[in-house]
């Protein structure tokens, strides 16, 4: 049986890539996507407004929902200061499979800790199970219509503080328009569109940030 895109994707890795080098690693993955196939990664457009909030929150304690093969998870953490961590959630067993190679090949097992599962079960055990307060960031990329409902339980678990940022992938395209209304007309969040373009195309999409003023 033929391999699968994420299987196809790590082969470009661990050829194009070198081992510890993350910035080859994010390299080497975009070039696979501009040149051969293309993933659903934030990819290298979106990639740098990631890397400028990641940069500005400076987060010791970060989450991502929606791992997929690791892009975005290795883009976060090479920019995480010394004994920062981030959690990133992915439920399919063979993307987890992809993006712990990826994470590993990137030199950041220390720093990122991919826990297979699903949000919706996982959120409510991170402060037991995983010792978290709170998060100072969250990377919403996983299904669109579970960013709202996983915003919602984030809340309720008292799992964000004033002063944390939620920054979402796809709001405009494939787009999600009940969570941008809610984090737009709620008062307990101040939002800021970040256009920019849907990955490897010319497409428009954007990310949007937006702050829990608690
Ligand atoms: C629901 N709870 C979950 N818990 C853990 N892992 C999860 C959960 N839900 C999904 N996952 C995991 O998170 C990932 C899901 C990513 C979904 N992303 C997209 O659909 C997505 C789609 C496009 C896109 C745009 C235009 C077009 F023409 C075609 C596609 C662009 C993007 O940047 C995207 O991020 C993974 F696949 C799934 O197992
Ligand atoms: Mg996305």
């Amino acid at each position: 049986t033929g391999s699968t895109r994420p299987q196809r994707l790590l082969k470009a890795v661990q050829k194009n890539a070198s081992r510890g080098d993350p910035q080859s690693v994010i390299s080497a993955i975009d070039r696979f996507c501009h040149s051969s196939e293309w993933a659903m990664n934030v990819g290298d457009e979106k990639g740098v407004i990631l890397d400028s909030v990641v940069c500005e929150v400076s987060p010791g304690c970060a989450l991502e929902l929606g791992t997929y093969c690791g892009y975005s998870t290795v883009r976060i953490g090479r920019l995480l200061p010394p004994g920062a961590k981030l959690i990133t959630l992915e439920f399919n067993p063979d993307y987890a499979k992809v993006a712990r190679q990826v994470i590993d090949f990137a030199g950041l097992q220390e720093k990122v800790l991919l826990v297979e599962g699903p949000s919706g079960d996982l959120i409510p055990k991170m402060k037991e199970q995983y010792g978290i307060t709170t998060f100072d960031l969250v990377f919403l990329d996983h299904w669109k219509d579970r960013y709202l409902p996983d915003t919602k339980l984030l809340e309720e678990c008292g799992l964000l503080r004033k002063g944390s940022i939620l920054l979402a992938d796809n709001v405009i395209c494939p787009g999600t328009p009940d969570y941008l209304a809610y984090v737009r007309s709620s008062p307990r969040y101040e939002s800021k569109y970040f256009k920019s373009h849907l990955e490897y195309t010319k497409v428009e999409d954007g990310l949007e940030k937006s702050i829990f003023l608690g």
